[in-house]
């Protein structure tokens, strides 16, 4: 919950405060020194401060002197200061020194109230801005502030300035990809060729002559002499993606290249020295395929001469909300659509998911809930995920209403499951067409109707 500091010596004040602002946790200093206690303990994001302080609360000298205390010590703070009714001079003087905002007495709840919202949005717009100026500040692509995330962006950042292999580690979904794209960047190779290569998604007949190319008549249908993606990354960066799924017979050739940085095109005798820096990345054990003989233990060592393991979303604290809230805004101006935030559930089971598939899955997750949300705010509903049975039980009215959350969710998510096809929807839970279209009806998922 968002703390309000009111600094005000007037107890009558500070039960009014109290009960007027609804929603916070509000906490109280009656005089300078302990109203910076109360800030360094809570860090109120909003402090409302009376200019009219002791020792002498007719001279608004005390409380201009705490404003700049609390701005020096916490320039974030956004503080209305609270002054008395004839005293716009001094009201102004604090505007000047920093303070977001004034007012002035006798208090009116609903106009404090107002302007307390408003001071407690902006702080939350700013918080956000500035995690997102501080995750982009080195390795621009990587969103992210948990500590794991920035440990693994500082040792790519590293690493990027120098020609080490790297071998990004991770599961799938979790970034590698944009991991090694960063490293380009932060390269000195940043100006030349960023080419990638999956080595799983290409047949094994094919992926030799995918990476080092081929002469022409090298093989039938080989028409013209062709560069591979190691040539075409020249003076780049080759990312070489699930480095694990390269079969054994052509990681002999792998070595070569890394070791001695010439490479021969399929069907070709001479040596073309290739200048590339080279980034793998897989989800598999490489240490465990060097056990089961899979993985030659030389190539191991060179594709691995430094390893930065990228960590799942799970482990990555609040990540898991600054994603949320940068796709969000990413699809909704993609798909123009008019969902403003999440609901306080879906922040919270957004926490709570495991996220196997990472940021992929959360990817995905966020796309649906955009352009299937009825609301102005995504629900926990709209994701696809469960709310804790604690939260549900706490909303819940009577048992018709349980009935109804847990169908539509049953129901909204076979549909995500079916890929938004009713028919099989219905096959999916166990009902006929007809079944679920008066289920569609009843519980009004529009949504579910118009796509079929
Ligand atoms: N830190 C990040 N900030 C913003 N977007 C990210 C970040 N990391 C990953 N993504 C996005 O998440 C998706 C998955 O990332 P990526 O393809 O790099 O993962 P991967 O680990 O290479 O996955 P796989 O192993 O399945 O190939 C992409 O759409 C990517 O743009």
């Amino acid at each position: 919950m968002e703390k309000i500091l009111v600094v005000d010596d007037d107890l009558g004040i500070q039960k009014q405060l109290k009960w007027a602002l609804k929603g916070v946790e509000v906490v109280f200093a009656g005089d300078r020194s302990s109203a910076i206690a109360q800030l360094r303990r809570f860090e109120p994001s909003v402090v409302t401060l009376d200019l009219g302080l002791p020792p002498d609360p007719t001279n608004a000298s005390e409380g201009l002197q705490a404003l700049t205390d609390i701005l020096q010590l916490a320039p974030n703070t956004k503080v209305v200061v609270v002054t008395g009714n004839d005293d716009k001079e001094n009201a102004l003087r604090a505007i000047e020194l920093g303070a977001y905002d004034y007012y002035q007495k006798p208090i009116d709840t609903d106009t404090i109230n107002l302007i307390i919202q408003r001071a407690l949005h902006l702080s939350a717009l700013e918080d956000e801005n500035r995690a997102l100026s501080k995750s982009s500040a080195s390795m621009g692509r990587i969103i992210g502030n948990s500590d794991a995330i920035l440990g693994a962006a500082r040792k790519a950042e590293k690493i990027a300035q120098t020609d080490i292999s790297a071998l990004l580690l991770g599961e799938s979904g979790t970034g590698k990809e944009v991991f090694a794209r960063s490293i380009h960047e932060c390269s000195s190779r940043k100006d030349k060729k960023f080419v990638a290569i999956n080595c799983a998604s290409i047949p094994e007949n094919l992926l030799e002559s995918e990476l080092f190319g081929y002469e022409k008549g090298a093989f039938t249908g080989a028409n013209k002499t062709t560069l591979g993606k190691i040539e075409l990354a020249q003076g780049g960066t080759l990312f070489l993606d699930e480095i694990g799924d390269m079969p054994i017979g052509l990681q002999a050739k792998m070595l070569r290249f890394l070791q001695e940085r010439v490479i021969e095109r399929v069907g070709g005798r001479q040596e073309i020295p290739v200048d590339v820096r080279v980034v793998c990345a897989t989800h598999r054990d490489l240490h465990e395929m060097v056990k089961q003989e899979t993985f030659r233990e030389d190539l191991f060592y060179r594709v691995g001469e430094i390893s930065i393991l990228i960590p799942p979303l799970r482990d990555r604290d609040d990540d898991i909300i600054l994603l949320a809230k940068t796709f969000l805004n990413q699809y909704k101006e993609e798909y123009s659509a008019k969902v403003k935030g999440f609901s306080d559930d879906a922040i919270n089971a957004m926490r709570a998911h495991s996220w196997k598939g990472n940021i992929r899955e959360l990817q995905n997750k966020l796309k649906s809930s955009v352009v299937l949300a009825e609301g102005a705010l995504i629900t926990a509903d709209d994701l696809g995920l469960f709310v804790t049975e604690e939260e549900a039980d706490t909303r819940v009215f009577n048992l018709r209403e349980v009935r109804e959350i847990a169908e539509t969710k049953a129901i909204r998510r076979a549909y995500m499951q079916a890929e938004q096809n009713v028919s099989k929807t219905a096959e999916l839970l166990g009902v006929t067409r007809p079944t679920l279209y008066s289920l569609i009806d009843k519980y009004r998922l529009d949504e579910l109707k118009s796509k079929n």
